[in-house]
């Protein structure tokens, strides 16, 4: 008999044999059989449920272990972080179109308690993740908070199916979606690049044109801010070394690249190195600038400039008015000249000759070569022939001046000069910075002039970029009166204050003010709404 025939035969025999034995089987055998089944089925059904219930105490305990609790703007809120995983089908999978689809229906969510925030970075994965979070009060129900998160979990998971989410913990240092601000982790998702915007989100697109590094994070994101902020100044701040130089050259350097007239005013003569396209003026063509070339209305700014440079007394101020007059009529500035203007103001009392004296000392300073030099009544240049000379990009190497007097004295002036150009030729497609480099010497509190200047250029299209070590060495106007401001390393506690009451840091970040290494700084702008730590980009 072949096979074919041979297996049905042997079934048929076997069901018979079966339904044969079932009468001899004993009844009870069948209870039996029928209890230990129901009892198998039961127990399928309570193992299942129970594998239910640990899975979600495990996830549960996973969220719960990654709540971040920070402070931000004086609110405090809690978050979570989940990393976007890609599960492989072996398909084209549109993520991108996937998570979408769910941000549309989180947004159409209105009643929902938890905010959403969604950060993609690095195309597509990793780097991308969704952050969870909500604003809390001293106490709050956390066991709902993560009932919440995990409810909008579920449904990104299922409006997305070919993704998952996992909690990042605390601990997870390969992966944090936020950039880690000063050891601490904020809210300023606005500088991620977002391919995905939820938004009621605290987080807003970030703009900039100026570009001046990276985020000191994980991520390296590029930041920097508006060239329309620029009028509204910038301040400079670091110890020696710590890498102001460089870093207001990479901004000159920009701000040049964008169309900026730019002027350093370079006190040590470090620019030339970084900025070698630039035009420079140094101890073999100084402009020499003209003293008595303005208009009469800026006698009183000439003077004051004088004042403060020089150290002129009050009865000195007063007869400079009068050597000033002179000055235009001689319209020489050597000593001999300057000894017969000065004995040309009528001297009734000794103690006039003596402030005549006095104020010929301190002037004398400009009849020396160098000061002659400088200062020109021919040949110098007018305010309108100094803002015509100096387009495009420029140094002026102060340090080839000796005396130092006669260096501030001569940057005061040139200062002075370009607002003057700016001013009375107003056009929106003139605009300049100038850098004011170890700005102590100027913004010190005396100086009238440059504290006005700091409310009243940005109309003309000019901005300051003030650099100096330390911000109490400088006006407190600076402070308050610069809006883009870049901190680099600073030890000393008075100036750590200074700095912490003007931009709002909390005792963590100021702990880290003296620890940033070279390049590193604090940043803020208008076009950010926190502070962030960032690294200057290498000039190139
Ligand atoms: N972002 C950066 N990337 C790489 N190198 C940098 C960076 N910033 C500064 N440096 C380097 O660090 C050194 C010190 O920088 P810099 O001269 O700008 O400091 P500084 O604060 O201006 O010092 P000082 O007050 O003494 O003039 C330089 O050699 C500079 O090239």
């Amino acid at each position: 008999m072949n096979s074919r025939v041979f297996s049905p035969v042997l079934m048929a025999v076997g069901i018979l044999i079966l339904v044969n034995s079932l009468h001899i089987i004993n009844i009870s055998i069948i209870y039996l059989l029928l209890i230990s089944g129901i009892v198998g089925i039961l127990l399928l059904i309570t193992t299942k449920l129970n594998y239910h219930k640990v899975k979600d105490v495990i996830v549960r305990a996973e969220v719960k272990g990654s709540i971040h609790r920070i402070k931000y703007n004086s609110k405090e809120f809690v978050y979570v972080s989940f990393k976007i995983i890609g599960k492989e089908t072996g398909n084209q999978i549109d993520y991108s179109k996937e998570i979408s689809q769910a941000i549309e229906v989180i947004k159409r969510h209105k009643e929902r308690k938890v905010n959403v925030a969604i950060l993609t970075t690095l195309d597509p994965f990793p780097g991308s993740g969704f952050i969870f979070y909500r604003e809390v009060q001293n106490d709050y129900d956390e066991t709902d908070f993560i009932t919440q998160v995990l409810s909008l979990k579920n449904v990104v998971e299922s409006i997305a199916p070919h993704i998952s989410l996992e909690p990042v913990s605390i601990n997870d240092s390969v992966f944090l979606p936020f950039p880690k601000v000063m050891g601490s982790v904020v809210f300023s998702g606005h500088i991620f690049y977002k391919r995905f915007s939820v938004e009621e989100s605290d987080f807003l697109d970030y703009k900039y044109d100026i570009e001046i590094g990276k985020t000191i994070d994980n991520y390296q994101i590029p930041v920097g801010f508006l060239s329309s902020d620029v009028f509204k100044h910038i301040a400079i701040f670091g110890a020696t070394g710590s890498g102001k130089t460089h870093t207001a050259s990479v901004i000159a350097k920009e701000l040049f690249d964008k169309g900026f007239n730019v002027v350093v005013l370079d006190w040590h003569g470090e620019y030339k190195n970084y900025l070698s396209d630039f035009n420079y003026y140094g101890k073999d063509n100084i402009i020499p600038l003209n003293p008595i070339a303005y208009e009469e209305q800026d006698t009183e700014d000439i003077i004051e400039i004088t004042k403060e440079a020089l150290e002129l007394t009050e009865p000195q101020t007063f007869l400079m008015y009068l050597v000033l007059e002179q000055l235009k009529r001689v319209r020489r500035l050597d000593s001999t000249s300057l000894k017969l203007i000065l004995e040309s103001i009528n001297a009734e009392s000794y103690m006039i000759r003596d402030i005549k004296f006095a104020l010929g000392r301190k002037l004398y300073v400009l009849t020396t070569p160098q000061g002659r030099k400088l200062f020109s009544i021919d040949g110098g240049d007018s305010f309108i022939d100094l803002g015509e000379r100096l387009k495009g990009g420029n140094i002026i190497d102060l340090s080839t001046i000796y005396n130092i007097k006669l260096r501030r004295l001569y940057a005061l002036y040139l200062m002075k000069f370009l607002f003057e150009y700016y001013q009375r030729f107003r056009d929106p497609d003139k605009k300049a910075v100038i850098i004011v480099e170890e700005a102590q010497n100027y913004f010190n509190g005396n100086n009238e002039i440059l504290k006005r200047a700091l409310q009243e250029i940005r109309k003309f299209n000019i901005g300051l970029c003030i650099v100096s070590q330390s911000p109490s060495s400088v006006d407190p106007e600076v402070m308050k009166n610069t809006s883009i401001k870049i901190i680099h390393s600073i030890k000393s506690n008075l100036d750590k204050k200074i700095i912490s009451d003007s931009i709002g840091l909390d005792k963590e970040q100021i702990n880290i003010l003296d620890k940033l290494d070279i390049g590193e700084a604090v940043f803020i702008a208008p076009n950010i709404r926190k502070n962030i730590l960032i690294k200057i980009k290498k000039i190139g």
